[in-house]
């Protein structure tokens, strides 16, 4: 059951050098323990300044960001201890095997020996790896690295989930069966889960609720089909067009 706040956001503004406006401009949001959230925002819209704000990547703006009654100002190190981050931008070691790869980023978030391996070989064989996971990344698939990038970042059962576009690149069969996985994972660690897509359709069937961000600013906060019956629309695409008056990217 969905109760109280995760994650606070007040203010949030960042401003990148060399930038005539703001990437993010004045965010306030509230994301509550065990909830999907969905941030959905056409190119250049600040998604992914928001995601690695939150994570640390990127130095914080002014504003302020509390998850679980962590400040990003001053509690980072055990924030990244609570948090799972699956990038973008898939970061591998190409020359290493799938199952190598994950049992560096175990080993990072402090996983070792029988419990490791276990945990790494259970996600692959759940991910649908064979005797692939002992093949070099460089040789996989983007489908099949967009898999070992997603299980780094759920090894460890982060109590809060950072997902940057997890499914881009992935085919529909693929995507549907890493939902299902995530959602799993939502209700079984209820973990809370945020997550950036161009996926209008699966991020309507996949979110509690979602923010709807353009020019750095959130423009609509809400449950997926009230936001859609509210807009008079069809679906979230539809939504989406209406408010921001740009098509999503495929
Ligand atoms: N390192 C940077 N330096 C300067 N400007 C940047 C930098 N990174 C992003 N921006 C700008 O900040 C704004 C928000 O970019 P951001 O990458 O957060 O958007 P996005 O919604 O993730 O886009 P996309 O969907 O294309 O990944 C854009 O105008 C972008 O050009």
């Amino acid at each position: 059951m969905i109760s109280q706040d995760c994650i606070t956001i007040t203010g949030l503004t960042k401003h990148y050098q060399k930038s005539s406006r703001p990437a993010l401009n004045g965010i306030d949001l509230r994301i509550r323990e065990g909830e999907v959230f969905g941030l959905l925002g056409p190119n250049g819209a600040g998604k992914t300044t928001f995601f690695s704000t939150l994570c640390g990547l990127i130095e914080l703006g002014e504003g302020e960001v509390i998850l679980q009654d962590l400040s990003i100002r001053q509690d980072l190190g055990r924030i990244k201890q609570i948090i799972g981050v699956v990038p973008q931008d898939i970061a591998l070691y190409p020359t290493l095997s799938g199952r190598d790869n994950l049992l560096f980023i175990g080993r990072m978030y402090g996983l070792k020996g029988a419990e490791l391996k276990q945990r790494v070989d259970s996600c692959l064989d759940d991910f649908g790896f064979d005797a692939n996971r002992h093949l070099a990344v460089k040789k996989y698939s983007g489908g099949m690295k967009r898999k070992i990038n997603l299980i780094g970042g759920i090894l460890h059962r982060p109590k809060i989930l950072l997902l940057d576009e997890p499914t881009v690149g992935i085919d529909v069969h693929s995507r549907r069966g890493i939902l299902e996985k995530l959602k799993a994972i939502n209700q079984t660690d209820k973990a809370t889960i945020i997550y950036t897509s161009h996926h209008m359709e699966e991020a309507e069937q996949f979110c509690d609720r979602v923010a709807i961000i353009d020019e750095g600013e959130i423009i609509q906060v809400g449950v997926p089909r009230e936001l859609v019956t509210a807009g008079n629309c069809q679906n979230l695409e539809e939504l989406f067009v209406q408010l921001t008056g740009k098509k999503i990217k495929d």
